[in-house]
């Protein structure tokens, strides 16, 4: 009797000992969903703290002084950005940005907000937090130093350290980078520096400004001859996917494209079909509005990567030539006005851009920050440029945009006409032979003017418009003859 009341009363006090243990482990899961949930946070957490330390990781916007944001905090932002929304989260406090579509918004969560987030069963909690910047105001200094420092942090128990660190974290990144090609809106940059909060949240003076850039040119719609057009593609591809091939041969993952050729011929509208072919960013550099070497290196730091750095008009930008040019009159220039010339030339002046600072821009030690960036120089006289500019490993693929050909024509009138063959197709081959035509002016003649108009009127234009060229042409020829043979009579007159 005695024997069994003893078991029973240690039978007893085991059920009563494992009622605790699950009692305990309910309360501990609730203290840790409260730990790391919601509004006890803060308070909690220290009492956690006491039962099982947690540990923490700080991710900084801006590390190594503030040139550049650092692309792991960009990738947990965005990757908060779902966490954030989702109801669960418990952020009351969203920002909302622009993003890919008409009325999209992109919802992230706000400074001194908590959202937890659960991966393979364990639940950590991230907070978003800012601190005023240093006095001295870091490594920009003066007005550069104003913007708030901010931060993520990432708590969770010391007892997933293995499974955060190792796992989770990575994840975060992977899913983050995910978010932001999803989110991406292409943008166009100019180097007009403006003072603000811009989309990455700063504060202070950028150095570019850009807008949402959409422009429809693509490959597609680009006339030039298919060959040359797929051998740029080609180019393209095998830069794009040229990672690995870049981290092996020691080189920078960056290429040079020089476009040139007369006005008209597209070198614009190439820069866009390229941009829309890679989905690639525009920093579209004025090179007339960068005061110094020094800020065209702090311009270039600022670009991202999965970017086409786009230099026009090269030539006409800066004395490139390292020496300082003389006073040109404005007929040597046929292409500018007097008045534009003169502007240039007040430009020029207020900027100290040298030869030796835009090759250390291309290839100098700076330029191998990051990487996937394209660069492209835009001339009309590529014979101007001096030749260490343009040099292989500078400028590595040289592409001349040249007038209109017979077969860049038929892409053009496929395109603006949607016919592929007419009976005026013939004589505008062979007007094409004798006369130089950009296809800026081609696609002009046919585009329909007015409601009457279709692919007949629209090429009979063309063919006037070449006829009048070619009459032109042999009518500045004759005078170009008889000037040279009054010339030759003045001289053997002199001679007599
Ligand atoms: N190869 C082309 N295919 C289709 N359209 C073209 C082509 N070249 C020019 N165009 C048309 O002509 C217009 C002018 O072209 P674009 O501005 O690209 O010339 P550009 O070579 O950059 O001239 P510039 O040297 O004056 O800057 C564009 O609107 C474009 O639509
Ligand atoms: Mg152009």
């Amino acid at each position: 009797m005695e024997e069994s009341s003893a078991a029973w009363a240690s039978l007893n006090s085991g059920v009563v000992l494992s009622l605790i243990a699950v009692l305990c482990s309910m309360v501990w899961k609730n203290l840790e969903v409260l730990f790391f949930g919601r509004r006890f946070n803060r308070q909690v957490r220290r009492l956690a703290a006491m039962v099982d330390p947690y540990l923490t990781v700080i991710i900084a916007e801006y590390d190594g002084g503030r040139m550049k944001q650092s692309d792991a905090y960009k990738e947990v932002q965005a990757y908060l950005q779902r966490a954030s929304c989702d109801a669960g989260g418990g952020v009351r406090h969203l920002k909302a940005e622009p993003a890919k579509g008409a009325d999209a918004l992109v919802l992230s969560m706000g400074d001194n907000e908590e959202v937890a987030d659960v991966f393979r069963g364990v639940t950590v909690s991230w907070q978003a937090y800012s601190k005023p910047p240093p006095e001295n105001g870091g490594y920009w200094g003066g007005r550069h130093g104003r913007a708030d420092r901010r931060f993520y942090r990432l708590f969770f128990l010391e007892r997933e350290r293995d499974l955060v660190l190792g796992e989770y974290l990575p994840y975060v990144r992977r899913e983050g980078r995910a978010v932001m090609v999803k989110n991406r809106q292409r943008k166009l940059f100019t180097n007009l520096s403006a003072e603000g909060r811009d989309d990455d949240g700063w504060w202070g003076i950028r150095m570019w400004s850009h807008v949402v850039f959409e422009h429809p040119k693509t490959f597609e719609t680009l006339a030039m001859k298919p060959a040359k057009k797929k051998e740029i593609m080609d180019d393209l591809d095998a830069f794009r996917n040229g990672k690995e091939y870049y981290a092996r041969v020691g080189k920078p993952w960056k290429r040079g494209y020089l476009l040139y050729g007369p006005p008209g011929t597209g070198k614009s509208t190439m820069i866009a079909a390229m941009a829309n072919y890679l989905d690639y960013d525009i920093y579209d550099i004025e090179l007339t509005s960068v005061r110094s070497n020094t800020d065209l290196r702090k311009i270039f730091i600022e670009t991202t990567n999965k970017s086409i750095i786009v230099i026009e008009d090269i030539d006409c930008s800066l004395d490139l030539t390292g020496k300082r040019k003389k006073k040109k009159k404005a007929k040597d220039d046929g292409d500018k006005k007097d008045g534009d010339q003169e502007e240039e030339e007040k430009d020029k002046e207020g900027s100290k851009v040298t030869l030796s600072g835009v090759l250390n821009f291309i290839d100098g030690l700076w330029s191998a920050c990051g990487g996937e960036r394209i660069i492209v120089f835009t001339t009309n006289h590529v014979d101007k440029l001096d030749p260490a500019l343009i040099r292989r490993g500078r400028m590595d693929k040289h592409i001349e945009m040249s007038y209109c050909c017979f077969e860049a024509f038929k892409f053009l009138a496929k395109i603006y006409l949607g016919v592929e063959s007419h009976h005026l197709f013939d004589d505008v081959e062979s007007l094409l032979g004798e006369v130089e035509i950009t296809p800026a002016d081609v696609s002009e003649n046919l585009t329909p003017k007015s409601d009457g108009d279709n692919a007949d009127t629209c090429l009979a234009d063309l063919v006037k418009e070449l006829k009048r060229m070619k009459a032109e042409k042999a009518q500045a020829a004759l005078a170009g003859g008889k000037e040279a043979a009054a010339a030759a009579a003045d001289n053997d007159e002199q001679e007599e």
